[in-house]
């Protein structure tokens, strides 16, 4: 592996066209969606563009959301999910729709990106739930908006060949 750059997992999407594909498509089916309809029906004319630059952000692409939305970012983010009492059929239904986006514009199903993509999802949709029963915004100046790295699996950019090769010592 010398001398062998890791991609991000943002590279190993495709860049930020695929995860504003992802949103576009995502979007749709949230509105055809009896529970997530009305979750979403005021939502901003940016709020897809936002939230498909946010996840790229995450998982380490350009700092698209905070050039965006500026210092105070992640507070932003937050804040947009405070006092919404979210449930966890709407969470579910969002990670299913999600995830059926991902499939349908060919987002890379290889295991190691789609676990370190669902693992994001879960948390963050885990956190989005958890912080829409509050009344006021926990952020503060020292909060920052997460990274997500490849995790435990490795990446693919490991993988030639067998996909349980015993690596190399
Ligand atoms: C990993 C999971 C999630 C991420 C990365 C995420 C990301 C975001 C971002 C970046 C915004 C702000 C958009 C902007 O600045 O214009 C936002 C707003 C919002 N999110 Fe989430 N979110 C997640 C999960 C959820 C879930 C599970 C729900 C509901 C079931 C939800 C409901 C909303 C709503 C209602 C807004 C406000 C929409 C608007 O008024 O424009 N989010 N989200």
């Amino acid at each position: 592996m010398e001398n062998k750059k890791i991609p991000t997992p943002y590279e190993w999407a495709g860049g930020v066209g695929v995860f504003e594909k992802l949103t576009e498509v995502f979007y749709v089916k949230v509105l055809k969606d009896d529970l997530l309809e009305k979750v979403f029906r005021h939502m901003s004319p940016e709020h897809s563009k936002h939230v498909a630059h946010f996840i790229a952000e995450v998982l380490k692409g350009p700092k698209f959301y905070s050039e965006e939305i500026g210092d105070d970012a992640l507070k932003h983010m937050v804040g947009k999910h405070i006092g919404k009492m979210l449930t966890e059929p709407q969470r579910k239904k969002w990670m299913q729709l999600l995830l059926e986006s991902a499939d349908e514009i060919g987002l890379p199903d290889d295991p190691e990106f789609r676990s370190t993509f669902v693992a994001h999802l879960e948390w963050g949709t885990r956190i989005a739930i958890s912080n829409s029963q509050l009344s006021e915004n926990p952020v503060t100046k020292e909060d920052h908006i997460p990274e997500w790295g490849w995790g435990e699996v490795k990446g693919p950019y490991e993988i030639v060949g067998s996909l349980f090769r015993k690596k190399e010592q």
